[in-house]
């Protein structure tokens, strides 16, 4: 389980605070612009450190780990494709990030292309694909690191509403295992897709609320949000 204990950080002005546990599934990541969602999985992924508190997985302190040792897979809003490689060599880049792909990286690779229904796309460069795609393309990257922590900022915020359903729809069936927190401005996308809701305003992280009664009986600056 993934776990945030006593965590304090302040950069400039804003502070945040976070001492929660998020079970594994889909949790959505909610609150006001400015609230603190990006930090928060900034500190989880590692690209910011906190001031006290440590991040745990399972137990183990993720602290001591760079970002990219630490069991955790992120997915940008702008798909974070290399315009120069083509589809397969972005996706096999998943793999071997520093050395040139072995045949069974491209295979696995393939492998991840068709689970996103993206066969066929392999020769592509990004700039050829439709926004759709390329998120596909991003997600078969994800898949293939196989890291049991997934982290989405708006991953898909670009897509209109169908598409971007379709999207979520693809996260939640092809990681049933993950632990994904995904953070999103719209309560179409939690009440579709998460399991659980994390509130985030002013750099407090409330726990995470079961989807349903985050949305049935919300607290008071949980309704404010949302008018
Ligand atoms: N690189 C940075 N340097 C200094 N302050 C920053 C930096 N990035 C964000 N902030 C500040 O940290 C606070 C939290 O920002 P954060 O991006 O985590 O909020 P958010 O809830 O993700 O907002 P949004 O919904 O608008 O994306 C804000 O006050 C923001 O201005």
């Amino acid at each position: 389980m993934l776990r945030l204990e006593g965590v304090e950080f302040a950069r400039g002005g804003f502070r945040l605070a976070a001492d929660i546990s998020v079970p594994s599934g889909i949790t959505a990541v909610i609150g006001p612009s400015g609230g603190g969602k990006s930090t928060l999985l900034s500190l989880i992924a590692g690209f910011e450190v906190p001031d006290r508190g440590r991040v745990l997985w399972d137990r183990r302190d993720l602290g001591p780990l760079a970002p990219g040792a630490r069991l955790v897979a992120v997915l940008f809003q702008d798909n974070n494709l290399f315009p120069h490689l083509d589809v397969l060599a972005n996706v096999a880049l998943g793999l071997a990030p520093r050395t040139r792909p072995t045949s069974e990286d491209v295979s696995r690779a393939r492998a991840a292309l068709e689970r996103v229904g993206l066969t066929g796309f392999e020769d592509r460069r990004p700039g050829a694909l439709s926004g759709g795609q390329q998120s596909r393309a991003a997600l078969a990257r994800v898949l293939l690191t196989d890291r049991p922590v997934v982290l989405m900022d708006e991953a898909f915020s670009a897509l209109g509403p169908a598409l971007r359903g379709e999207m979520l729809d693809l996260v939640r069936d092809l990681l049933p295992d993950a632990t994904i927190l995904m953070v999103t401005h719209d309560p179409d996308d939690a009440l579709r897709v998460a399991q659980q809701v994390i509130f985030v305003e002013e750099g407090r992280v409330a726990p995470p609320v079961p989807t349903k009664a985050f949305f049935d009986a919300p607290s008071e600056a949980v309704r404010r949000y949302l008018e």
